[in-house]
């Protein structure tokens, strides 16, 4: 009767407080049950329920602890282990309170998981358990959070018109600090700067700052710029953004896209010189030039094309918001094409010169490629590259080689010979260009893929 119209009320109200409580099923209080029900579905009003896939992270983190009662299994998205669909109950104890666990599905068909528990011990598991496993799941899935890569340009002719979207792969990349060929001081510098920054919220928010930090790292093709954004990512576990510019038609394009980036991530700007002339505005693509025979057509188009400024203003603006860590990394070969605006201290704060490989770079090289400390040859590189210059890619390339049959003194002679030939005719500049041109690039390569 009334009375329990007004403890299901009372219940109700007090649950839904918590706002990731999804789902409240009629069934789920029964007054002459000692025991409380409460629903969670995968999915409330259509929309993907973060609760739901938090709880069942946190479930089957549970279940490799007590792998008697659920077996777990590895899915895609995850790391981690997830409850199988048919699995039933676990017993979870919070605070000396029991509860159990089910899963299921609902009527329409969607995934659920049910919380029991004895009505004394309600207000323990609405007040604090919940809030508990909620985010016990979400710690655990920012450790085991896949990172990503994601990118904005489009693939295929059909998807064309979708291009304010971003497309993403896992990101598996095994470039890490330290295995990057780069001046050992200076890497340390970035290091600490990185991991500074990740732990800085309390920083920011005190000195009032949008929680952010702009890398711009330039140098010659080959020299280790998408390996070290990698290394970036691999570091922080953060996901990376390619924002391709020039697939980019305006500016609230733009701010769609970078509204669209999640936090902890890394959004990567490549070959900028490329996206952006000097007098800042975007490099029209071929095939928009073909279609604007107008003259005055292409001006009013121009005008909505992403400017540098329009670039700078978002990059500067548009997270001062939103307390959310995220890297903004602009990569170019030449830095002297680069707008003095654009590379002002403040905008990009630290500025990483990425050069032809030095002998303490190779060392790292030989290390990596062929586990060597040292060598007699060693000598005759480190006087060879003081007269050269070869690209960190290039001297990968030949210690490569050879790697599979172990062959270290191959490698090295390989190596040699490219440094004496460089050495002998110093190729003109713009041939070498073209040549480092073709070089395959880590996110080229990936964007293949799409
Ligand atoms: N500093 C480095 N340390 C370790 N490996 C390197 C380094 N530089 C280049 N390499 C190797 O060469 C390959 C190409 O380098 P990478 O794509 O990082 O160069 P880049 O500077 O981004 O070139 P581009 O300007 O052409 O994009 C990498 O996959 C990596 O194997």
């Amino acid at each position: 009767g009334h009375l329990t119209i007004a403890i299901k009320e009372f219940l109700l109200s007090t649950i839904q407080q918590l706002s990731f409580v999804q789902r409240f099923s009629d069934r789920s209080i029964n007054f002459f049950s000692p025991y409380v029900e409460i629903n969670f579905s995968q999915y409330e009003d259509f929309q993907f329920n973060h609760a739901f896939a938090a709880i069942e992270t946190y479930l089957g983190a549970k279940a490799t602890d007590k792998a008697k009662h659920l077996k777990a299994s590895q899915v895609q998205e995850s790391k981690g282990l997830v409850l199988k669909r048919e699995e039933t109950k676990v017993r979870d104890e919070y605070e000396g309170v029991n509860v159990w666990w089910e899963s299921g599905t609902d009527t329409i068909g969607f995934r659920t998981f049910k919380l029991t528990f004895h009505r004394r011990s309600r207000d323990i598991v609405t007040d604090s358990y919940i809030q508990y496993v909620v985010e016990e799941g979400k710690s655990i899935q920012a450790k085991n959070k896949k990172m990503k890569l994601f990118t904005n340009n489009p693939s295929s002719q059909w998807d064309s018109s979708k291009t304010s979207l971003w497309r993403y792969i896992d990101f598996e990349h095994p470039a890490s600090f330290q295995t990057l060929a780069m001046d050992p001081k200076k890497k340390e510098e970035i290091l600490n700067d990185l991991v500074a920054f990740s732990n800085g919220k309390d920083y920011y928010k005190k000195i009032g700052k949008a929680w952010k930090r702009g890398y711009l790292l330039y140098g010659p093709p080959g020299t280790g710029k998408s390996t070290m954004i990698a290394a970036m990512a691999n570091l922080l576990n953060y996901s990376i953004y390619d924002l391709e510019l020039t697939a980019i038609q305006n500016n609230s394009e733009l701010r769609k896209l970078l509204t669209a980036t999640s936090s902890k991530s890394i959004i990567v700007i490549e070959d900028i010189d490329c996206s952006l002339d000097l007098t800042g505005k975007r490099v029209k693509k071929e095939s928009n030039l073909t279609s604007l025979e107008d003259g005055e057509k292409a001006k009013e188009e121009d005008k909505s094309f992403v400017t540098l400024s329009g670039l700078l203003n978002f990059i500067d603006g548009i997270w001062s918001a939103c307390g959310q860590e995220r890297i903004v990394v602009f990569t170019t070969n030449h830095l002297a094409k680069l707008d003095p605006a654009l590379i002002r201290r403040g905008r990009m704060d630290m500025h990483i010169e990425l050069s032809y490989c030095t002998f303490e770079a190779f060392k790292i090289l030989a290390k990596n490629y062929l586990d060597l400390d040292s060598h007699p040859l060693f000598k005759k590189i480190e006087s060879l590259m003081k007269e050269t210059k070869i690209a960190p890619a290039d001297v990968a390339e030949n210690l490569m080689k050879k790697n599979r049959e172990i062959d270290a003194d191959g490698s090295l002679n390989d190596l040699i010979q490219a440094l004496e030939k460089k050495k002998k005719k110093i190729q003109p500049a713009q041939l070498d260009e073209q040549k480092d041109k073709n070089r395959g690039k880590m996110f080229k390569a990936f964007r293949m893929l799409f």
